[in-house]
């Protein structure tokens, strides 16, 4: 866990000691596609004119960036649908190699073979790509309305223009189970890293989330039966443990907010596309940086940045017992994943 001892003067430090050097942005809360975990059959997106600009991403993502923070993702929504993506994707990443160590994105896949190159162009070295299941009509029935091929398409596109390609999958009761295993042997053969979620009950989706909760603790028990998995040492900056799949490429990542907590490491923090800054993917806590910016700079930014620190929670309360609230009312698409 990172401390106030570990870090540098300019280091952004929360109340709990955690250094801050990861940035979420959540480009856009629209998306080509409508996970049911993600969100509900009937979602209300935002009009265009709550948006942050570009520019106006830019310069707070700069001031993140003087602050200590090396990370950035670009999330959503679905980023790729966001028009200007690529230019804010260049424009940050002339960072890369001075104030960040990386950059990168995670996206469904849908619209990736248009942006592989790009994003590789812009600096871009790794991108995680969410993908639930190999079968095609599995795969339209949990996103309601996919093209596997098209993400398939955008995967190979990515490994052609250099990128390093991480799954990611959310482990789904019912859904995907049996598909886990092969998923893993697919990304061997595919030379993919493959990373497993427990679903996490954010927003009102049209099912109870218990229905479909399932712990990576069984399931890796599990794909130890199956792989030669030896534990890894890595770390992403991100939530996730790894494994290797022993003789192969493949790193296999657990990230198990309910069943192995990982908030004592937590480093990051959430912009949303509407400017929120969130301290926790699962609490409310957040300050307004579009109206700290509009009405008084980039100062009143670093200021709210600052007291935003004294609002992180120590952890979430995520609950997938039956009949459960979620732990907050927006949908996983707003904050950014
Ligand atoms: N509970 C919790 N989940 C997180 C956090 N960060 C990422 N996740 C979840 O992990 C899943 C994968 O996130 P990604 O966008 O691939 O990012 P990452 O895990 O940081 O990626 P790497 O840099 O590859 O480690 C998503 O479902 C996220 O919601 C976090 O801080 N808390
Ligand atoms: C919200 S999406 C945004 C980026 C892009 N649209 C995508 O799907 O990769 C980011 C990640 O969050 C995951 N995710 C969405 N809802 C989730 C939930 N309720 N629990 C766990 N992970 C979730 C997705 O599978 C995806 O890997
Ligand atoms: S997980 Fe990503 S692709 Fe699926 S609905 Fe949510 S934002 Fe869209
Ligand atoms: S749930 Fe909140 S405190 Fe825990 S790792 Fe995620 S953002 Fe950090």
């Amino acid at each position: 866990m990172a401390s106030i001892s570990d870090a540098r003067p300019d280091t952004l430090v929360d109340r709990h000691g955690r250094a801050i050097t990861y940035l979420r942005i959540s480009v856009t809360d629209r998306c080509d596609l409508r996970c049911r975990y993600c969100m509900s059959e009937k979602m209300a997106f935002l009009p265009r004119s709550a948006l942050l600009t570009l520019e106006e991403i830019a310069l707070i993502a700069d001031r993140f960036i003087a602050r200590g923070v090396r990370k950035i993702r670009l999330t959503g929504g679905e980023p790729l649908v966001r028009r200007d993506v690529m230019d804010l994707t260049r424009r940050l990443g002339r960072h890369i190699g001075t104030g960040l160590d990386e950059l990168t994105l995670t996206t469904n896949g849908v619209r990736l073979a248009d942006h592989a190159e790009a994003l590789a162009d812009a600096g871009v070295r790794r991108i995680n790509v969410s993908l639930d299941s190999l079968d095609a009509d599995r795969f339209r029935h949990i996103t309601r309305q996919g093209d596997l091929s098209k993400v398939l398409g955008g995967i190979r596109a990515a490994q052609a223009a250099g990128l390093a390609v991480k799954i990611n999958m959310v482990a789904l009761k019912g859904l995907n189970d049996d598909e886990i295993a092969p998923m893993l042997g697919w990304c061997v053969e595919q030379g993919l890293d493959l990373t497993l979620i427990e679903t996490m009950p954010l927003g009102v989706v049209d099912e109870d989330r218990a229905d479909r909760f399932l712990p990576l603790t069984d399931v890796l028990a599990d794909l130890k039966t199956r792989f030669a998995l030896v534990g890894d040492g890595h770390r992403s900056g991100g939530p996730a443990r790894y494994w290797r799949v022993e003789g192969t490429d493949t790193r296999l990542g657990l990230i198990s907010p309910l069943t192995a907590n990982f908030c004592d490491g937590c480093n990051r923090v959430r912009l949303t596309t509407e400017g929120k800054l969130y301290m926790c993917l699962g609490h409310d806590d957040q300050v307004d940086l579009k109206t700290a910016f509009r009405e008084g700079g980039l100062a009143a930014v670093d200021t709210a940045i600052g007291e935003a620190l004294a609002l992180k929670p120590a952890r979430h309360d995520f609950s997938v017992a039956r009949g459960a609230a979620p732990a907050v009312g927006r949908h996983m698409s707003v904050t950014g994943g």
